[in-house]
């Protein structure tokens, strides 16, 4: 397997490079194991973006392909890449086009057969995806819940205790119109970069920002876990948020009909975790019609197989919301489609459509934030 310093020196490459001396390096390896062992280990390539919560997530997978197939018959090659998405962090988020800016390059690798998965957090993955593509697999999710990160030098813990003006960082609509019904005294503001670039203008002396609300599973797959002075969901004292679709869960995309490769994957698939994202993402799919917005789920198991997802949309400015839930019996990815589909027409019927209409007229794309 590739090394962190392999890793490292593929840095200054602009994307994915084919003809890398890494490949070179890994088919001596190869030779020299497959001599002992007779048979040639198959390497599987895996494309990542680069940040320091990819590169943790992807280490993860990696771990767990590991404990899978303990037999040496598959050899892994991490190609970690810095994305369009990434390297333009200046331009506002809104601006560029879609959710797929983060994953386009890799799915290029994909499709010419220079990797073979792509490690995505789920909830940066779009919905639709491009033709010949598919999701693969989802793992295990962690806590799906946002999260408030309190600025260190600062005593308080919840959104509740903060006073009139304090600045909330976040670059997600989602949670700004959320937390803004419940409390329309804080101020919000865009906070960009990867999680720890985010945490160092937070804690900054001259720092503008009081708080900011991030995924929780991000911060505790970093080791940052016990920054969260906050958990936000339905059930948050004082104001509720639903979090992102998808959030917390990690989907690993593959090419479509790549029979090998799901069944290397197979070991990693948790089962209601993909129930759960596949429900989240048939509603956002059915719901967003080609365009982002912002929409917040929460999606529990009240027993083995009976599913209760509860789901908002919100307008931009926080002043009208629609919400709906639904509990059924989901057993299968077919069972969580439609019933995705069902609460997102729930939400139609109690009126979403002129809140996404509004949305879609003002040409705003609302992309969950960036840089994981
Ligand atoms: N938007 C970036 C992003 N993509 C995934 C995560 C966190 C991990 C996850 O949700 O699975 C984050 C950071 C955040 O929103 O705080």
């Amino acid at each position: 397997m590739a090394t962190h310093e392999q890793l490292e020196s593929t840095s200054s490459r602009p994307a994915l490079d084919p003809t890398t001396s890494k490949d070179v390096a890994s088919s001596t390896t190869q030779k020299a194991k497959s001599a002992q062992a007779g048979v040639a280990p198959t390497t599987i390539h895996i494309g990542t973006r680069k940040s320091a919560l990819a590169m943790i997530q992807t280490d993860m997978v990696l771990k767990a392909l590991k404990k899978a197939h303990p037999a040496d018959q598959y050899e892994y090659e991490v190609h970690a890449m810095s994305t369009m998405g990434d390297k333009n962090q200046i331009t506002a988020l809104h601006n560029f086009g879609a959710k797929s800016l983060w994953t386009h390059e890799l799915e290029a690798g994909l499709l010419e057969g220079r990797l073979d998965i792509i490690v995505h957090s789920l909830k940066d993955m779009p919905t639709q995806l491009p033709p010949k593509c598919t999701i693969g697999c989802i793992m295990e999710r962690e806590d799906p819940r946002d999260a408030v990160v309190m600025k260190a030098s600062l005593n308080y813990k919840s959104l509740a205790e903060l006073p009139a003006g304090s600045v909330v960082g976040t670059s997600s609509v989602r949670r700004s119109a959320q937390v803004k019904r419940k409390y329309p005294h804080l101020k919000f503001k865009d906070v960009r970069g990867n999680v720890g670039t985010r945490l160092s203008k937070l804690d900054a002396e001259d720092g503008e920002y009081a708080c900011l609300i991030l995924a929780a599973a991000g911060l505790i797959r970093m080791d940052l876990g016990g920054r969260i002075t906050q958990y936000l969901d339905s059930k948050t004292t004082g104001g509720g948020l639903l979090h992102a679709v998808g959030q917390g869960a990690l989907g690993i995309e593959i090419r479509e009909g790549d029979e090998k490769i799901l069944d290397v994957l197979r070991p990693l698939v948790d089962h209601d975790s993909t129930l759960a994202g596949t429900a989240e993402r048939s509603l956002m799919r059915t719901l967003e019609g080609g365009c982002s917005v912002p929409i917040g789920v929460e999606t529990t198991w009240i027993e083995k197989g009976k599913m209760l997802m509860k789901a908002i949309v919100v307008s931009l400015d926080g002043t009208e919301s629609v919400e709906a839930e639904r509990l059924d019996e989901i057993l299968t990815t077919k069972d969580a489609d439609e019933f995705g589909w069902r609460l997102a027409q729930d939400l139609v019927e109690k009126g979403a459509s002129k809140i996404l209409d509004a949305i879609n007229l003002n040409r705003q794309v609302i992309a969950e934030g960036g840089g994981a």
